[in-house]
């Protein structure tokens, strides 16, 4: 497995790659590597011939107030953990090189983050579109495999690289959970151990409101109001939103009368969890 620093040498290793006529497939992280990362580069595996990551905590998508210097960050791990999953090459590129001095440029959607986690994270989807960008760019993947944990991610992405002509395959990575229903997450390290256990009231709030659509339930406000007593019945728990919406749009949906995105943010004390799943009428 080759470890690549600089984003000259990088651009030179998928040229030659590809003229080789090798499929590049690249997956994009932040590091603190968990099994839902792993499972994004073992589906990756499958469509293509040469496996790349990234492991860059991008400065440009977290706000003042966020947590950029608090991230978790296990770079030795990281790499003993993609080495055993078959990855190729990780590209480690540094803050300095990603935004020189003078950096100026900037790729955003006009609609799709005024929604969700755009709307408390102002700059969030500004920054990860436009290193995004970048780093496809510099990597010139054939495909590139994003995690439906971060489905409003996921839906943006689908959106630039059809916007801009970008000719980069986009797939979803099924979320993947602990055992008892946490889904993965570096951020999960903040919690303490009262806190994990309160994390599962997201996905506790995710099966009710399956099993009261599988009831036949469509009303969402009444699926919004059950999330919100449940998620509210730990006191450290603040809801950022309780979202069920268009899967592509993500517009707010009043009646559920196809299949319907229910996501979750909160605020845990210190530590942002977001959940999701999608809501199938029968
Ligand atoms: N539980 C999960 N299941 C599937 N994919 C995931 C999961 N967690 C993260 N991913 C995906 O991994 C990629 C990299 O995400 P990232 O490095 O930000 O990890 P993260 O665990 O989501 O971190 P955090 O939640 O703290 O931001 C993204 O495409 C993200 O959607
Ligand atoms: C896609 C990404 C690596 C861009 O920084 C990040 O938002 C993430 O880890 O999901
Ligand atoms: N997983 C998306 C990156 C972030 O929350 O900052």
């Amino acid at each position: 497995m080759d470890v690549i620093g600089s984003i000259h040498e990088m651009q030179s290793l998928s040229d030659s790659l590809r003229q080789k006529g090798k499929r590049i497939a690249f997956v994009p992280t932040m590091g603190f590597l968990h099994d839902g990362h792993l499972s994004l580069m073992r589906e990756a595996k499958k469509h293509a011939d040469i496996l790349v990551t990234s492991i860059f905590v991008n400065p440009a998508q977290f706000g003042p107030n966020e947590d950029l210097d608090a991230y978790p960050r296990a770079m030795e791990s990281d790499l003993a953990k993609s080495r055993e999953v078959g990855v190729d090459v990780v590209f480690t590129p540094t803050n300095d090189q990603i935004y020189p001095e003078g950096y100026e440029t900037y790729v955003q959607l006009e609609t799709l983050p005024n929604h969700l986690c755009g709307l408390s994270r102002p700059v969030f989807f500004k920054g990860i579109t436009t290193v995004v960008t970048k780093l496809f760019n510099i990597i010139k993947p054939h495909v590139a495999v994003f995690g439906e944990k971060d489905f409003q991610q996921l839906a943006i992405i689908r959106r630039m690289v059809k916007d801009l002509n970008m000719d980069i395959e986009i797939i979803g990575g099924a979320l993947v959970r602990e055992a008892d229903g946490l889904a993965m997450s570096s951020r999960n390290a903040y919690l303490s151990e009262e806190e994990r256990t309160e994390g599962l009231r997201l996905s506790q709030s995710l099966a009710k409101a399956r099993a009261m659509v599988a009831g036949g339930e469509t009303d969402t406000s009444a699926i919004r109001a059950m999330a919100e007593a449940h998620l509210t019945g730990c006191p450290a728990i603040s809801v950022d939103y309780i979202s069920l919406c268009d899967p592509e749009t993500l517009d707010e949906t009043a009646t559920i009368t196809g299949p319907t995105l229910m996501a979750l943010a909160v605020m845990l004390g210190k530590t942002r969890l977001i959940d999701n799943t999608v809501l199938v009428p029968q």
